[in-house]
C-alpha cells in the first residue's frame, strides 16, 4: 500500500497575522501529484513550509501508510546556491544523504541516471558557480529526485525555465511520482501546467482553500474571476488537454 499525506484543518501565522485558516488538503497519495494554485501572497509557499515541518502549526500534518520512507523533502523556490562543488558531486551528495544505498559504482550510476534524465549530464563537471539560475533550479530537482523522498514538496519548480524545459520537469516530476511512489505536492503558477501534470488542483486564496478537485472541475472561469479577478476562458481539447485564456482584469 502506497503511502499519503494527511493535512486537516492546518493553521498559521507569522506572528499575530494569521495566514492559513482551517487548510484541509485531499489525501495526497503515492504516484498521484497535487497541484497547489492561488495568486500571489495567498500563502502556497508558506503552507509547504508548514507541511515541510518549518513552522509550528496548529491542525494535523501526517503521513501514514507506506512500505518505505514516510520522510518529507521540500524544495524551495530559490535554486541552490552558486557554490564551487560540481553538478555531479551535488548530486551525489543528496544520494548520499537520501535512502538510497548501494556499492560506489552504483551511487555514480544512479547520479548520472538522475542527470541524464534531467538533460544535466554535459554539465556534470561544471560548478554550480557557473551556471545559470534556471540550471541551478534543474540541479535542486535533481538532488530532490536523488534522496527518494515519500513526500515531494516543490515550491514552483520552474520558476526560472523556460518552456521546453517546464515541460521536461513535469513530466519528470509526473515520472518520479509513478515510478519512486512518490506523494508529489507542488505549488504551480501556470494553470494550464498545472492542470497538464496534476491529478488533484487545489486552489488556495487569502489562506483559505477556495475549492478542490480533478483540474478541469477547479480550473474554471468562474475561479479565474472569484479567485484572480480577471476574465478568461477555459477550453478541453479532445485529447482531455486544458488551455486557459486570459482576456481582461476585473
Ligand atoms: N517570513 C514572513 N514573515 C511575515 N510574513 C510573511 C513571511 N513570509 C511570507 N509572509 C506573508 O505571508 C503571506 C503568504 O506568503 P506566501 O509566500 O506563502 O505566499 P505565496 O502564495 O507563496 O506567494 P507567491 O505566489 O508570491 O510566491 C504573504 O502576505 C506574505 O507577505
Amino acid at each position: 500500500m502506497g503511502l499519503t499525506l494527511e493535512v486537516h484543518e492546518l493553521a498559521f501565522g507569522y506572528g499575530r497575522t494569521p495566514i492559513l485558516r482551517g487548510v484541509t488538503l485531499p489525501a495526497v497519495r503515492s504516484a498521484e501529484v497535487t497541484a497547489v494554485i492561488g495568486p500571489n501572497g495567498s500563502g502556497k509557499s508558506t503552507l509547504l513550509r508548514c507541511i515541510a515541518g518549518f513552522h509550528r502549526v496548529q491542525g494535523k500534518v501526517a503521513v501514514s501508510g507506506g512500505a518505505g520512507s514516510g520522510d518529507i523533502l521540500y524544495l524551495p523556490q530559490d535554486p541552490p546556491p552558486p557554490s564551487s562543488i560540481t553538478v555531479f558531486e551535488a548530486v551525489m551528495l543528496a544520494l548520499r544523504i537520501g535512502r538510497y544505498s548501494g556499492p560506489q559504482r552504483s551511487y555514480e550510476l544512479q547520479v548520472a541516471t538522475t542527470l541524464t534524465a534531467l538533460g544535466l549530464n554535459t554539465f556534470a563537471t561544471r560548478r554550480l558557480a557557473d551556471l545559470s539560475g534556471g540550471q541551478r533550479q534543474l540541479v535542486g530537482l535533481a538532488q530532490a529526485m536523488a534522496r527518494r523522498p515519500g513526500v515531494l514538496l516543490l515550491d514552483e519548480p520552474t520558476s526560472n525555465l523556460d518552456l521546453r524545459n517546464q515541460l521536461q520537469v513535469f513530466r519528470l516530476v509526473r515520472d518520479i511520482a509513478t515510478t519512486q511512489q512518490t506523494a508529489v505536492l507542488t505549488v504551480v503558477h501556470d494553470l494550464a501546467l498545472a492542470a497538464w501534470v496534476a491529478d488533484h488542483v487545489v486552489v488556495l486564496a487569502n489562506g483559505v482553500v477556495h475549492s478542490s478537485g480533478p483540474p478541469a472541475e477547479v480550473i474554471t472561469p468562474e475561479m479565474l474571476r472569484d479567485v484572480y479577478q480577471v476574465a478568461g476562458s477555459v477550453h478541453r481539447t479532445p485529447d482531455g488537454t486544458l488551455t486557459v485564456a486570459v482576456t481582461d482584469s476585473l
